[in-house]
């Protein structure tokens, strides 16, 4: 039928981001689910997810990804989720705000300032598109920060300036969707007066760099579902200051050239 043919396209292969994202999980939790057997799960990074994609896409070739929303992916190309009927990639979430334990203490501005942190998908994917268009991560940032100084003064207002200097570490996972909120947040710290350091890592050492101290805080909590493992296994030991963002989805992408509407159609 059909859906061999789809799988036959593209060698049942399902071009993922790295191995220990919530994302993979779920997409190996729906290869179990719809029986996809023969399926393949190429894991890689979300860098090497959207160059595989781009190559497809150009060549119009029929390719299957991991994907999620937000992503600059659904402005750049005409591309649809499949229909995930039995639940494998869950509901829609929120990325959460996590900060080590003692953060208020040691620099309650910053801490001030990150428990408000808060902005829609569409201001994300804004930031994200500029990347997109090919600005530095840094200047897509403190663009989009010129742009919002009345969200940027909601998140300020009446916090004192830091000590001269202080430094703050972010960590966070190179998803362009993590890219894209850590440099904003990078921004603003920055114009309260702090040195901001971004340690970029897989999501195993952002989660113990934050449970250990050795991080200050990471914008890149998906949850309840998509970072739950990390989150159960060091919810004692870090600080949950609730969500900076609502309204995420995750799943398989599709060019809307492909003639597929379902992940059972996949079979
Ligand atoms: C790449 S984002 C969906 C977060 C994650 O998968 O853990």
């Amino acid at each position: 039928g059909g859906s061999s043919g789809v799988a036959q396209s593209v060698n049942s292969r399902i071009i993922g981001i790295d191995p220990g994202s919530g994302l993979m999980k779920a997409a190996a939790q729906a290869i179990k689910d719809y029986d996809l057997a023969g399926w393949t799960l190429v894991e890689g990074s979300g860098t090497a997810m959207t160059a595989a994609l781009d190559k497809a896409y150009r060549s119009k070739e029929p390719i299957i990804v991991t994907g999620w929303t937000p992503h600059w992916m659904f402005i750049k190309y005409d591309l649809k989720y499949l229909d995930d009927p039995r639940g494998s990639f869950g509901g829609s979430e929120e990325i959460h705000t996590i900060a080590r334990k003692g953060l208020q203490a040691d620099l309650p501005s910053a801490y001030a300032f990150l428990d408000r942190f808060a902005w829609q998908a569409s201001d994300m994917e804004e930031v994200m598109n500029k990347i997109a268009d090919g600005a530095q991560p840094k200047d897509a940032a403190d663009a989009w920060v010129q742009e919002h100084a009345d969200l940027v003064a909601k998140w300020t207002e009446g916090i004192a300036p830091a000590p001269k200097g202080q430094k703050i570490k972010l960590a966070f996972v190179a998803w362009d969707s993590e890219i894209a909120s850590t440099n904003v947040v990078r921004s603003v710290l920055a114009k309260l007066g702090y040195s901001p350091e971004m340690l970029q890592v897989e999501i195993g050492p952002m989660w113990a760099g934050i449970a250990g101290g050795d991080a200050d805080a990471m914008v890149a909590a998906w949850l309840p579902t998509t970072s739950k493992d990390y989150y159960d296994k060091y919810k004692g030991q870090v600080d949950d200051l609730g969500a900076n963002l609502s309204g995420t989805k995750l799943g398989l992408v599709v060019p809307s050239y492909m003639d597929v509407q379902s992940i059972e159609d996949l079979k």
